[in-house]
């Protein structure tokens, strides 16, 4: 099924008030294109200011608790990233996995689901798996794990990102990549039967202006979920183009 790009900043540990310019850039400037949904995921500190400065641009979150609220300092429950405007958040970064196993990822996803909130689940092997050639077997075991079960898979993300992609420079090539997004959407398949395919499955790492027409190129590939580049909207509009580029050649702008 083909179906809108959807591209996905993560500003990460990145941006205060002044960068809402960032924000409002980005949100004029991705509505220019069609067959592309685009979505910034933002530091906490920022999503209710930026849910006021560009109304009707999605923002999300890039973790949320388990639970929906107690005695857990420093954390967020989904109905208060609801609250503060966020529609979306990210849930398993390779960031954040350091210090989380798959189940409690998964239990993220059902809390975030739960609330209202679509969500993006990261999965990616680290370089010792890929050198080792565990690659497919890694992101597979970690998607299974993690996937929620509750909620039908409608508003529900998948992002693979090599964990040695992440901000390195480095990306595999479109050939691997769709080695891994083929195995994926099998899985996604399988586990979903036909609402599988409203599962978007996104590539993550080092994607820039440069490579991304490259990147959604790839078959299975919808998308991407962009760190560094899309800080700016000179360096993320240019990816945001590219994937509206790569619908329109697919002939099916949504
Ligand atoms: O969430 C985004 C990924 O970690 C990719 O980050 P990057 O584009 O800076 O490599």
């Amino acid at each position: 099924m083909i179906q809108n790009k959807y591209v996905v900043g993560n500003w990460k540990m990145n941006g205060v008030g002044a960068h809402l310019e960032e924000v409002r850039a980005i949100a004029g400037g991705a509505a220019r294109y069609r067959g592309v949904d685009v979505a910034l995921c933002l530091p906490a500190t920022l999503i209710h200011r930026a849910a006021d400065v560009v109304p009707g641009f999605p923002v999300g979150a890039q973790d949320v608790h388990f639970e929906p609220h107690g005695a857990h300092t420093g954390c967020l429950g989904a109905a208060m990233l609801v609250d503060a405007g966020a529609v979306l958040t990210i849930v398993g970064h390779s960031e954040r996995r350091e210090r989380e196993r798959s189940a409690e990822v998964r239990a993220k996803a059902e809390a975030a689901q739960a609330a209202g909130l679509d969500v993006i689940v990261c999965v990616g092997e680290s370089l010792e798996a890929h050198e080792a050639g565990a690659t497919i077997e890694t992101v597979c075991r970690l998607a299974n794990k993690s996937l929620p079960e509750q909620v039908g898979p409608t508003r529900l993300t998948l992002s693979y990102e090599p964990v040695w992609a992440i901000g390195s420079g480095s990306t595999p090539s479109p050939k691997e990549i769709g080695w891994v997004a083929g195995a994926l959407r099998d899985l996604v398949d399988k586990r979903f039967g036909g609402q599988g395919a409203g599962v978007r499955i996104l590539y993550g790492g080092s994607v820039n202006g440069s490579n991304a027409a490259e990147i959604f190129a790839v078959p299975n590939v919808d998308g991407a979920l962009v760190g560094g580049a899309s800080l700016r909207a000179i360096d993320f509009l240019p990816i945001v183009a590219a994937a509206a580029e790569a619908v329109e050649r697919q002939g099916a702008i949504a």
